[in-house]
């Protein structure tokens, strides 16, 4: 069995609550207030942010020149994307970069983010990528699911729509491979910090939609 295999087979259940979680459905059938969207997508910018300095640090910390390569690579293009979202959702929106300025990281950003440099610098690159592999996955799986349904909100649709882009598809099956040919060649304690990064983002990435459902912050 793949890495990936076993890790989709450990993490089913998250994986299914985040498939079929309140979040997706009032998004695809449109009952999602715009404040709640508005928060998903300020929460989501500083997420996005740290994941690409994430895997540029990570790049950064490898030695071996394809796992560069690639990191480097899926960097700018979440540097392009956090740039086309500001262009259209956030001009849609009218979310000004004061708002995001003046918004705080949630608590689970916060430790979803947190987790994610602190497997780079207590468990190494192999297991870094692993924890990077369930944002793009899981997205992924949640647009194959939404196939073929229509939000009556255009921006939810257009939300939607940029998760079942072909190059999109195309890239988390680059991902995929690199992080099986990753695990492939660790030793079997290296596999299981990969497993554990893989499960801790899974868990983080579910509580993600519920902190936006729950507007969380601060006490
Ligand atoms: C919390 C959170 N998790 C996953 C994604 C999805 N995502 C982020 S970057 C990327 C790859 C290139 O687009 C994908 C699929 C998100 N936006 N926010």
């Amino acid at each position: 069995m793949t890495f990936s295999e076993q890790a989709l087979q450990n993490n089913e259940r998250m994986w299914q609550a985040s498939i079929h979680h309140p979040f997706i459905k009032q998004l695809s059938d449109g009952s999602m207030p715009e404040d709640v969207f508005r928060y998903y997508l300020i929460q989501d910018h500083h997420y996005l942010h740290d994941f690409a300095k994430i895997h540029e640090l990570t790049a950064a910390t490898s030695d071996d020149g394809h796992v560069k390569r690639m990191l480097a690579e899926l960097a700018a293009g979440l540097r392009a994307g956090e740039i086309s979202t500001r262009e259209t959702f956030f001009k849609e929106l009218n979310i000004s970069d004061a708002d995001v300025k003046q918004t705080p990281m949630a608590p689970t950003t916060y430790a979803y983010t947190s987790h994610m440099y602190r497997t780079l610098t207590d468990q190494g690159v192999a297991a870094a990528v692993a924890g990077l592999l369930p944002c793009a996955w899981l997205y992924a799986d949640i647009g194959k699911h939404l196939v073929g349904l229509h939000s009556p909100v255009p921006i939810y649709q257009a939300w939607i729509d940029s998760y079942q882009a072909d190059d999109y598809v195309d890239s988390v099956a680059d991902q995929l491979a690199l992080t099986n040919a990753i695990a492939d060649q660790a030793d079997e304690a290296t596999q299981a910090k990969m497993q554990l990064a893989f499960a801790r983002s899974t868990h983080y990435e579910h509580d993600f939609w519920q902190m936006v459902l729950d507007k969380q912050g601060w006490k």
